[in-house]
């Protein structure tokens, strides 16, 4: 246990990398190039006094007209890309927003509450309900005067929320020195913040299937992803109108202050849960644990009370959630399963689900599904416990699975084979 034990005590031992909530995401360059850069503006600058001279007389008109050209392209492009009016959510610009609340959590969290400003972002976005119903998405958000976007996880709509109705709430942490988390920080009600997205993530119910068990071991900031997949899997989706078939879900969260575990008191007993300090986060935690029961469980874990997920923790609760069984049963995922097999989860990255998103599992239909172990939060977390995802020709792929899962993996001789492990 002792080496392993270390895997969330690390976090806070690291430098600023592991201290990080998770790494900033290069901003998509295969969908669009980077909107937010001032490359166009500079290039059309640099190119102008730092171009090559010209040899001929024709060589001035013709450099002449395509820096023109170059100009009004770059600036069309940069004022499209840097937000516009556009009153519709989406990748490829950035769209306003208003500041609603900004909520402190802990001392170091806090939770923003932003709204879309008018049309169909104030009400019954369409954008926003597609979002909800895939489960797994994240936004980026902008900084206009460092022209720099980091990705943020929405949290679910709390019950009675419709969740298209235009309104947003994250959970962020302010970094020592972190530029868009102080910004956020910073941000008071009826500011304006620029949203781009939604950018979606993985499908869980396709590759959780008939399988009936998530364990989600999440990282500080990591539970909105973990709610986000808990409010999917349990609140809307529609394979589980009945309460029997309705899954299991684990989270283990490590944080490193006891500040930061909210609702903690509300799986430790009454009297806890009454002295406990009411945010909207403690409040969607309650209200969850109330209405799923034991289909819904967190296990805290805190830093500053020496108490780490190790591998006997991550052990349990892959027991606990379903049965570690004798015999495997991977022999019935079909290798080619776009959803199940781990040879194409590894070589896949989490946005390819959406694209994927009519394609059949071609497992033994008997069987179709597997059991999701999820992993959320800073890099240094990610890798502790699944190892590191891998970059191959602009796209963060799954990688295969190292770490603490790994070595759990390795240990159980083919007992761990019904779950399938998620980076997020
Ligand atoms: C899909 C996704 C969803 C996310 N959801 C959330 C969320 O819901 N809530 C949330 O709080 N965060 C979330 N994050 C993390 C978020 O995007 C930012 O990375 C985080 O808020 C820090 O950004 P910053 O600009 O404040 O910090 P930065 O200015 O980027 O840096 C913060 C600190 O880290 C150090 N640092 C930065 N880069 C490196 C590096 N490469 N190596 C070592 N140290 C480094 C800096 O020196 C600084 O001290 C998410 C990330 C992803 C990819």
């Amino acid at each position: 246990m002792g080496g392993v034990r270390n895997c969330t005590r690390c976090l806070s031992h690291l430098s600023a990398q592991a201290a990080h909530p998770r790494q900033p995401r290069p901003l998509r360059p295969r969908k669009t190039p980077c909107p937010i850069s001032l490359q166009p503006v500079q290039r059309t600058t640099l190119s102008t006094s730092a171009g090559p001279k010209p040899k001929t007389k024709s060589r001035p008109r013709l450099l002449g007209l395509s820096l023109g050209a170059a100009t009004v392209l770059a600036t069309a492009w940069y004022a499209l890309a840097s937000g516009s009016k556009d009153e519709s959510l989406n990748d490829t610009r950035f769209t306003a927003f208003d500041v609603v609340s900004n909520e402190p959590v802990s001392p170091t969290a806090f939770i923003l509450t932003i709204r879309g400003q008018a049309g169909e972002l104030a009400k019954n976005s369409p954008k926003l309900k597609a979002a909800w119903e895939h489960g797994q998405w994240s936004v980026e958000f902008k900084q206009p005067q460092l022209q720099i976007a980091r990705h943020y996880t929405p949290l679910p709509p709390l019950g009675g929320e419709d969740g298209t109705d235009g309104q947003l709430r994250f959970l962020v942490r302010k970094m020592q020195s972190g530029e868009m988390s102080n910004y956020l920080s910073r941000m008071n009600v009826g500011d304006q913040v620029w949203l781009r997205g939604p950018h979606h993530g993985f499908d869980a119910p396709k590759r959780l299937g008939d399988a009936s068990d998530v364990v989600f071991l999440a990282g500080g900031t990591g539970i909105a992803p973990a709610l986000q997949m808990a409010h999917k899997l349990l609140c809307t989706n529609s394979n589980n109108a009945s309460d029997n078939a309705k899954p299991s879900i684990r989270i283990l969260w490590a944080n490193r202050r006891s500040a930061d575990c909210v609702a903690r008191g509300e799986f430790r007993g009454k009297q806890e849960a009454e002295h406990e300090t009411q945010s909207v986060l403690s409040r969607q935690i309650q209200e969850m644990k109330r209405t799923h029961g034991d289909h819904f469980n967190i296990d805290y874990f805190v830093d500053e009370e020496r108490n780490f997920i190790g591998i006997k923790e991550v052990e349990a609760a892959l027991r606990s959630n379903g049965t570690i069984k004798t015999t495997s049963t991977r022999q019935l995922v079909e290798k080619a399963c776009r959803w199940h097999s781990d040879k194409l989860l590894a070589v896949s990255t989490d946005e390819d689900d959406r694209q994927a998103m009519g394609a059949a599992c071609t497992c033994d239909q008997a069987r179709a599904g597997r059991k999701i172990v999820a992993v959320s939060g800073p890099d240094g977390f990610i890798e502790a416990f699944a190892g590191s995802k891998r970059w191959a020709g602009a796209r963060e792929l799954q990688g295969s699975v190292s770490g603490v899962l790994g070595t759990i993996k390795q240990q159980s001789k083919g007992m761990t084979d019904d779950w399938l492990v998620l980076k997020m």
